[in-house]
């Protein structure tokens, strides 16, 4: 079955919505974004999560004490690094689970994946001067490359239209999306998570 976390999470009703919906973890964004959340923000919503879902912390090129800080403020035990962070900080952050991603523009953008070792890889669209949330969909043949890496998790532009499609070229461990099922940035929108989440969980025969 296809796990998928909906990201860029920042009320619980959104929250309570996505977890109710089937989603298997929710983003917390700590970096600049239009979604971006504080601590304390984050930690009232994971307090109130049902058990079974997986807060990840989104961070892009933060120190790592801070990653830490926030984390164990959070009970956030998933890091997701979304910046330019060198392999050390999956050294570095040992105990954690590391999802580690990378923005693909092209093949060539695959090769660094060599020189880490992260629980999984996430691939995301490459957009100049943007981390992330980009709601821009990447070349999803390149993706089928990454399997040699390691454990795969697909996004970047991902909607309820595509996500299917998405899935069957890529065959990823899971599917991430921030913008595709919102209605205006950092406000998800229930129709939306209902059908991506149906659509990337639907499972022929
Ligand atoms: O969602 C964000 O605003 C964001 C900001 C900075 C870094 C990562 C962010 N989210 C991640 O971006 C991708 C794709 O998002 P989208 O579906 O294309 O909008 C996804 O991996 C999010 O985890």
């Amino acid at each position: 079955m296809m796990r998928v976390k909906i990201c860029g999470i920042t009320n619980s009703e959104d929250a309570q919505d996505a977890v109710a919906l089937g989603a298997d973890a929710l983003g917390f964004v700590f970096a600049k974004s239009s979604r971006r959340v504080t601590k304390e923000r984050a930690k009232d919503i994971i307090e109130h999560l049902p058990p079974f879902v997986s807060p990840v912390g989104v961070f892009v090129d933060e120190a790592v004490e801070a990653i830490k800080g926030i984390c164990n403020f959070c009970s956030i035990h998933t890091v997701q690094l979304h910046g330019n962070e060198d392999p050390l900080y999956v050294y570095d952050l040992k105990g954690y689970t590391i999802v580690k991603a990378f923005r693909i523009r092209e093949e060539d953008d695959l090769e660094p994946l060599a020189n880490y070792k992260p629980h999984a890889f996430l691939l995301d669209s490459y957009v100049k001067g943007v981390m992330g949330g980009t709601g821009v969909p990447f070349k999803w043949e390149i993706a089928r490359q990454a399997h040699k890496y390691g454990t795969v998790i697909l996004s970047g532009g991902l909607t309820p239209e595509n996500v299917r499609e998405a899935i069957h070229i890529v065959q990823p461990y899971a599917v991430d999306v921030s913008s595709g099922v919102e209605s205006s940035p950092g406000k998800k929108n229930k129709v939306l998570m209902k059908r991506f989440i149906m659509n990337a969980k639907f499972q022929d025969g």
